[in-house]
C-alpha cells in the first residue's frame, strides 16, 4: 500500500472512530442529563412530602395555633385587615371588662388558656432549650475525638460542637400558666432520669428569673416543672368564720379534709387531722401558733358535740393557755403532761382491748372521739425540762401514741424550734412534717428529711415578714408543698373558747366536758423540773 492510500485509511479510521466517540459521548450525556433530571425530581418530591409531612404533623400538634392562622387568613381573604382589627378591638375590650368584673371567670374560661398559649410561645418554646443545655439537662453528643492539625507554624485543636440533637433535648408537651405557677410538661430523652431534674431545681429557678421551681415526676419518662411566677403566699390568709359554722352539727366536719390555709397554688390547704401524726418545725416567731389554732377553728362543731376532744400540753404555759377552755386536758408542767399522756394510753389500750378483731379502724363517734394531743415545744420536755426518767417516760408515751394511736383515733402534733435529733428523739414517728421558717439548710433536712431541700424545700429562705408560711413534705407529698396556715388572731381564739363550749345546735348532744384536769397549774418555773 502505497502512503497516500496509509494516510487515507488511516484518516477514514480516525474520522469514523472520532465520530462512534462523538455519538457515545451524546448519548451519554443524554443518560447522564436524563439521570440528573430524575434525581433532582426524586429530591424535590422527597422533600416536598417530607416537608408536608412535618407540617402536618406540626399543624395536628399544635391545633390551636393552626386554626389561629387559618382563621385569620381567611378573615383577611374574604372581609380585609381592617375588620379583622376592629374585631380584635372590640374582643380585647370585651375580655378586659369581664377580667375587671370578674376575674375568677374570666380566668377559669379564658384566662388561663391565654396565658398557657402566649408563655409558651414567648417564653418557654424560644427559651427552654437553652435553659436546659445551660444547666447541664441534655444528652451531648461525646463520642467524636478531638481533632488535631499539626504544621510548621503552629498546632490547632478542634474539638467537636457539643450542639445536641434533636433527639438529645427534652422535648416541651404542653405548657399549663396559672394564676401563680406555670407547668412545663417535657418529656425525657434516653440517658435523663427525674432525678436529673431534681437536682438542678433551684439552677433551672435561676435560669428562669424565678424564686422557686418544683419538678414533679409525672410518668417514668415525663416530668413537669413548674416555676412559681407569683407568690399567692404573700397576703395574710384569714381563718374559717366560725359564726358561719355556728348551725353545723359536729358529725357534718370531714376530719380528713380539714382547713388549714392556702397552698402555694392559691388553693386552700387542707389536711387530715386524724389517722396521722404531724410534727412541725419552726424558729421562734415562725408562726407555729397559726398552725395549732387554724385547724382547730374548723373544727369546733366537733370539738363542740364531743366528737373531737382536744389535749394540750404546754410547757411554756402560753400558748394554749390563751384558749384553756378548748382543751379537755391541759398540762404544764413534765409531771403533769406525763400524767395527762398516761390517761391517754390507758384509754387507748382500752380501746383496743374493745375493738380488737372487730374493726381494723375505730370510728368516730362521742363514745370513742377523736383524741387530738397538742403537744407545744415537744423539745422542752423531751430534752430539757423534767427528771431524766420522767423524760423518758414522756419519751416512750409519745412513741406508744404515735405508732398505735392512728387506728385507735389518737392524733399527736408536735411543735419544736430545735429540730434535732436530741431534741425530739421520736421525730421518725411523725409521717407528716411541716417546716416553718428555719435558722439553717440543715435544720431543714431535719425536720422534712434528707432529700426535701434538694427538692425546693428552701424553709431556711422563708423571710421574717412570713409568719405561718412552711413546707410541708413526706406521707405522700412527694414534693414539697409551700402552705400558709391561716392567721387566728386573739379574738378568734377566744371566739373558738365560746363556741366549743356553748351547747349544741343538736340537742341530743351535750357539749363535751372540760375535765377538771388540774386547773390553774402554774406556769413551769424557768429550767425548772416539774
Ligand atoms: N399565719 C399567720 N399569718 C400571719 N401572721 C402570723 C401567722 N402566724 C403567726 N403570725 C404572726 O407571727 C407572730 C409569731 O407567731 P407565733 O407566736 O405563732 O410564732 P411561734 O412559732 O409560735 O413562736 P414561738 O415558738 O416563739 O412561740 C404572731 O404574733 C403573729 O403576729
Amino acid at each position: 500500500m502505497s502512503v497516500n492510500q496509509i494516510l487515507t485509511v488511516g484518516g477514514a479510521l480516525a474520522a469514523v472512530t472520532v465520530y462512534l466517540l462523538y455519538k457515545i459521548g451524546h448519548y451519554l450525556a443524554k443518560v447522564l442529563e436524563a439521570l440528573a433530571t430524575a434525581a433532582v425530581v426524586f429530591l424535590a418530591l422527597w422533600f416536598a412530602a417530607k416537608g408536608l409531612v412535618l407540617a402536618v404533623v406540626w399543624a395536628v400538634r399544635h391545633w390551636r395555633t393552626t386554626t389561629t392562622v387559618a382563621v385569620v387568613s381567611a378573615w383577611c381573604w374574604w372581609w380585609g385587615w381592617l375588620s379583622l382589627l376592629l374585631t380584635l378591638t372590640a374582643v380585647t375590650v370585651v375580655l378586659g371588662v369581664w377580667r375587671v368584673t370578674s376575674l375568677p371567670s374570666f380566668d377559669h374560661w379564658a384566662g388561663r388558656h391565654l396565658r398557657s398559649w402566649w408563655q409558651r410561645w414567648l417564653v418557654y418554646a424560644p427559651r427552654m432549650p437553652r435553659w436546659l443545655r445551660s444547666v447541664g439537662l441534655t444528652v451531648p453528643d461525646r463520642g467524636g475525638a478531638t481533632v488535631i492539625q499539626v504544621n510548621p507554624l503552629r498546632r490547632t485543636a478542634t474539638a467537636p460542637r457539643e450542639r445536641p440533637r434533636r433527639d438529645q433535648l427534652p422535648r416541651i408537651l404542653s405548657v399549663r400558666s396559672g394564676p401563680s405557677w406555670d407547668e412545663v410538661k417535657v418529656r425525657l430523652v434516653a440517658g435523663q432520669t427525674p432525678e436529673d431534674f431534681d437536682t438542678a431545681a433551684r439552677a433551672l429557678a435561676v435560669a428562669r428569673g424565678v424564686n422557686r421551681c418544683q419538678v414533679r415526676e409525672l410518668s417514668p419518662n415525663v416530668v413537669s416543672i413548674d416555676y412559681q411566677r407569683r407568690n399567692l403566699l404573700d397576703a395574710v390568709v384569714t381563718a374559717p368564720d366560725l359564726d358561719a359554722m355556728a348551725g353545723l352539727p359536729g358529725d357534718a366536719i370531714d376530719l380528713d379534709r380539714v382547713l388549714s390555709g392556702a397552698t402555694e397554688y392559691g388553693t386552700p390547704w387542707r389536711q387530715s387531722i386524724r389517722g396521722s401524726h404531724t410534727l412541725i418545725g419552726g424558729a421562734t416567731g415562725a408562726g407555729k401558733g397559726s398552725l395549732m389554732w387554724t385547724p382547730l377553728l374548723s373544727i369546733a362543731p366537733a370539738i363542740r358535740d364531743g366528737l373531737v376532744r382536744v389535749n394540750g400540753i404546754d410547757p411554756k404555759g402560753m400558748e394554749l393557755a390563751y384558749g384553756r377552755d378548748v382543751f379537755h386536758r391541759y398540762a404544764v408542767t413534765s409531771k403533769d403532761a406525763l400524767a395527762l399522756l398516761d390517761d391517754l394510753v390507758e384509754q387507748m389500750e382500752a380501746r383496743k382491748r374493745e375493738h380488737a378483731g372487730t374493726t381494723r379502724l375505730v370510728p368516730i363517734t362521742t363514745e370513742t372521739p377523736l383524741e387530738i394531743v397538742e403537744f407545744d415545744e415537744i423539745g422542752a420536755l423531751l430534752r430539757y425540762v423534767g427528771d431524766r426518767k420522767t423524760r423518758e417516760a414522756i419519751t416512750e408515751r409519745i412513741a406508744l401514741l404515735t405508732t398505735q394511736g392512728r387506728a385507735l383515733g389518737f392524733t399527736v402534733r408536735g411543735y419544736v424550734q430545735e429540730p434535732t435529733k436530741d431534741t425530739v428523739p421520736v421525730r421518725e414517728l411523725f409521717p407528716r412534717r411541716i417546716c416553718l421558717r428555719v435558722a439553717s439548710k440543715s435544720h431543714v433536712g431535719m425536720v422534712l428529711g434528707d432529700q426535701a431541700y434538694d427538692r425546693g424545700a428552701w424553709a431556711n429562705r422563708i423571710g421574717e415578714s412570713e409568719p405561718g408560711v412552711g413546707y410541708l413534705f413526706g406521707e405522700g407529698v412527694r414534693e414539697p408543698l409551700r402552705v400558709r396556715a391561716a392567721w387566728v388572731p386573739d379574738d378568734a381564739i377566744k371566739a373558738l373558747e365560746r363556741f366549743v363550749t356553748a351547747p349544741s345546735p343538736d340537742p341530743a348532744r351535750r357539749p363535751a366536758p372540760v375535765l377538771p384536769f388540774r386547773p390553774g397549774t402554774p406556769a413551769l418555773p424557768a429550767g425548772g423540773a416539774a
